[in-house]
């Protein structure tokens, strides 16, 4: 059992990561409190990528473990895992661009009640009134889904004819289908433009606020200290600082580390801006 905080959804206890002789995580310790957005940085090869790929049960770690609500990830498959309620979406898009960006959804969201295809696919070729509404459950709760992601306007639209960042979208929908308690977003406004990020931001917040909560791997710095309640900062494998984007803004370690110049001109404009 976790000895850890009672309001911590995801505990990452001690967790350490080689391939062959090389350390790309050591002893990684930290907590992520229910209904926080808290983001990872570093610099490249610090170890973020593999730090998320350990807390989505995609990589077992060689040392420590993490805890999703109390369960030991490395003991937990993969399907299992999202019917815990732990998500992920993915760098690179992976919707079925010929359909279109409702049925991506209804495929998200049949794929998830997967233990019932069988009985779906029955009720489909001999439809009974109680099958009839429950395939509309359904189809509402991917038009709630497809609204929540600003895409309502798209949604009759083949996949592959939308942006990239609205493709992203349809990335984030197919993992809000599963119901999650937890998204973790690997880079989630990577190839966006500024207004898309900005939506995005807005998207995040309304997705807390129905109390999922939220890690992100992100580059862009000032999505990140916008966004974040608190951000933890890797360099070389190991957690250099952690706290609110005000502390973390300021901490030499971290600037000496990964924001460099950015984060003195990042410091500068906003002086300017004052
Ligand atoms: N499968 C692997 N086999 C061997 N070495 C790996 C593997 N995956 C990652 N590494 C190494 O582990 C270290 C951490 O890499 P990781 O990709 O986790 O860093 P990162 O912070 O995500 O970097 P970036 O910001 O560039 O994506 C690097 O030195 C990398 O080369």
């Amino acid at each position: 059992m976790s000895t850890t905080s009672s309001s911590a959804i995801l505990n990452v206890e001690h967790v350490g990561m080689k391939f062959g002789g090389l350390t790309a995580i050591a002893d990684l310790h930290f907590d992520v409190q229910e209904g926080e957005i808290l983001s990872l940085i570093g610099p490249n090869g610090a170890g973020k990528t593999t730090a998320f790929n350990i807390m989505t049960g995609f990589l077992k770690p060689t040392q420590g473990r993490v805890l999703f609500r109390g369960r030991d990830l490395s003991q937990t498959r993969p399907n299992e895992i999202a019917r815990l309620g732990l998500a992920r979406t993915f760098q690179r898009t992976s919707v079925f661009a010929d359909d279109t960006v409702r049925d991506n959804v209804l495929i998200g969201l049949h794929r998830f009640g997967d233990d019932t295809r069988a009985a779906a696919l029955l009720d489909r070729l001999f439809p009974t009134p109680a099958a009839r509404r429950a395939e509309n459950a359904v189809r509402e709760r991917a038009d709630a889904i497809i609204d929540m992601v600003g895409l309502t306007a798209r949604a009759g639209d083949k996949a592959g004819s939308l942006s990239y960042g609205e493709q992203r979208l349809v990335g984030f929908a197919l993992a809000l289908a599963v119901e999650p308690k937890m998204l973790l977003l690997d880079e989630p406004v990577s190839g966006m433009n500024a207004s898309e990020t900005q939506g995005f931001v807005r998207l995040i917040r309304k997705v807390r606020d129905e109390g999922v909560t939220i890690l992100l791997v992100e580059h862009d710095m000032p999505m990140v200290m916008e966004v974040s309640d608190r951000i933890v900062c890797l360099n070389y494998g190991r957690l250099i600082a952690e706290g609110p984007p005000e502390a973390i803004r300021t901490d030499p370690k971290v600037i000496e580390a990964y924001l460099g110049k950015s984060a003195a001109k990042l410091e500068q404009r906003e002086v300017a801006h004052a």
